[in-house]
């Protein structure tokens, strides 16, 4: 008869210690010992956070699970237990236990200064990875060394210089669309989606100052990037709420099986077509140009603008380490971070305005006084003067933060203001803006829109870090400057040529969040030309 492997080892073992088992024993000493290391392992991992984890407060934990129990809900049901588990640990640190990995969740202003600010939490956390399909290690997802050499290499990409020269005559120009597209919605007496304009003007501003593709003229290939990002975000939030999914040769294959490689393939395949022509034209000697004003030349004005492409091309032939690899995840990277967030922030402030008639007519009043019945086109001056616009989309920044969290994963022990508390290195910090400026504390009325928030007197009454829609410190958003001039010429120029209307009130907002926070029930809005002169 043969003898089985199990027979085989209880032979060796009786052989050594003259003891003997069956092969069924066997299995199950063999079991046992692995549950113990495995449970002594996961001691030895959770000690280091244990001395810390029992100063602080959070939901209940459990052995290996931790407070895993408290996150099996619809995405729904999620958002909203999250809410009240904030409400009743916070403002205080608070502690989750995910399985054997302690997170903090920080609220208060001083503390999260310490996190942002602190050179020992810049590294993203364990979650950002699920990113990494889509935009490989571009800027947001790149591990701290490499993030250090590509953020000083591009910072200087998003200078107000470059701002002004480089893709402000853009803007102006898919604004210019969006209004004659909007004009097709005057007169309808129904309510339509804001979003659905502002996202076509935001997504083809984006494509041409990141990869000089013209939307507007090739709209196909345009369409199909943009479903390719909106379906990659989506990919990468289902994954990201989905632990199961997290281990990389499992979601390869679930991507696999269902057929969504190819949306990762797709969201590549025209910044890589993009980068090839460049090159090409590079070599031909076709340079891009930078067009200084309105009045430069019109064979200038009919060149290729340079755009963010060249920017990084420049860079490479300065001497830089780019690949072709490297351009295209950067270029990915600015597509998905700068394209839901800025149609989401200007949707909600014109819905807000559409909703508060007051504030409206305040900030088309504003716009007045600095255009006048006047035809004048925006230029980065006259947007400048626009100050209770900015108060007026900070607000909406406040009360709608469209980035949901901002996870940091400490490389050292950090030392926070609140308790004189050392967290411990390893341990994932968790900052929800929306936490943060929903503070009663800080903001008084804090559900209601009130601008005047914003006044310089309020502001310089709050601390820096209780207004952090764009994070903060070293790793903070690198595209705040572009987001702000892009939204406000568009809001100026909505403002200034329609009235915004909605039955919808503030308190029937409700937020669906993935990996951004967007209003559930769309952005409904009716439109009516503006008749030039003062509401007063
Ligand atoms: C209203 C508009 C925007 C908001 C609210 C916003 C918010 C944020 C936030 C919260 C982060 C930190 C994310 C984290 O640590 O998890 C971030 C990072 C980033 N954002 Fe923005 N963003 C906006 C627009 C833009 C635009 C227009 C661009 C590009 C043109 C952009 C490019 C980036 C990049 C590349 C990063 C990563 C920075 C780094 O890790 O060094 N963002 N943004």
């Amino acid at each position: 008869m043969m003898e089985t492997s199990q027979d085989v080892y209880s032979e060796i073992l009786y052989s050594t210690v003259k003891f003997r088992v069956t092969g069924t024993q066997l299995i199950f000493y063999a079991v046992i010992f692995l549950v113990l290391v495995l449970l002594i392992k996961i001691k030895l991992n959770t000690i280091r956070y244990e001395k810390f984890a029992a100063k602080i407060s959070g939901p209940p934990a459990y052995p290996i699970i931790g407070s895993l129990l408290e996150f099996i809900r619809t995405p729904k049901e999620l958002t909203k237990h999250l809410t009240e588990i904030c409400e009743t640990y916070g403002p205080e640190p608070f502690k989750i236990w995910f399985g054997c990995s302690l997170a903090v969740i920080l609220t208060k202003p001083e503390d999260i200064q310490a996190i942002l600010t602190s050179p020992n939490a810049l590294e993203k956390a364990y979650m950002y990875k699920c990113l990494k399909v889509g935009v490989g290690e571009g800027l947001v997802t790149a591990p701290v060394e490499k993030w250090k050499k590509q953020r000083r290499m591009l910072t200087p990409a998003f200078c107000s210089d470059n701002m002004k020269k480089l893709f402000f005559p853009t803007v102006k120009e898919k604004t210019d669309i969006l209004i004659k597209n909007l004009n097709k919605e005057v007169g309808n007496t129904q309510p339509f989606n804001m979003l659905e304009y502002i996202s076509d003007a935001v997504f083809s501003t984006l494509t041409q100052t990141t990869i000089g593709f013209n939307l507007d003229v090739v709209s196909k290939q345009g369409t199909d990037l943009k479903q390719s990002v909106l379906k990659a975000m989506q990919l990468v939030a289902v994954r990201a709420y989905s632990p199961w999914l997290y281990p990389e040769i499992i979601y390869s294959i679930y991507c696999k099986f269902t057929g969504y490689e190819s949306v990762f393939k797709q969201l590549h395949t025209l910044p890589v077509y993009m980068i090839r022509k460049a090159k090409e034209q590079r070599k031909m000697g076709d340079k891009p140009v930078i067009v200084n004003d309105d009045n430069d030349s019109v064979e200038n004005k009919k060149k290729r603008l340079k755009v963010f492409l060249d920017i990084l091309l420049e860079l490479r032939e300065a001497g830089e380490n780019l690949t072709d690899e490297d351009i295209k995840y950067q270029l990915a990277t600015i597509l998905s971070t700068g394209y839901e967030s800025t149609t989401i922030t200007v949707s909600f402030c014109l819905l807000l305005l559409a909703m508060h008639q007051d504030i409206q007519d305040k900030v088309y009043d504003e716009i007045y006084s600095v255009f006048g019945d006047s035809d004048e086109e925006c230029t980065i001056d006259n947007i400048n003067k626009l100050v209770y616009l900015k108060q007026v989309f900070r607000e909406t920044l406040r009360l709608f933060p469209p980035a949901p969290v901002i996870l940091r994963e400490l490389q050292s022990d950090v030392q926070i203001f609140s308790g004189n508390y050392m967290i411990p290195k390893g341990t994932t910090c968790i900052i929800a803006p929306m936490n943060t400026h929903h503070r009663p504390e800080l903001y008084p009325n804090h559900r209601s829109f009130n601008p005047d928030n914003f006044s310089p007197e309020n502001i310089a009454k709050r601390h820096k870090y209780s207004f952090i829609p764009f994070s903060g410190g070293p790793r903070g958003c690198i595209g705040e400057k572009y987001a702000t001039m892009n939204m406000t010429v568009i809001l100026a120029t909505v403002v200034r040529n329609f009235s915004l209307h909605t039955d919808m009130k503030l308190s029937d907002v409700k937020l669906k969040i993935d990996l951004a926070a967007r209003s559930a029930q769309g952005y409904p809005v009716t439109i009516r030309p503006r008749n030039r002169r003062k509401t007063t």
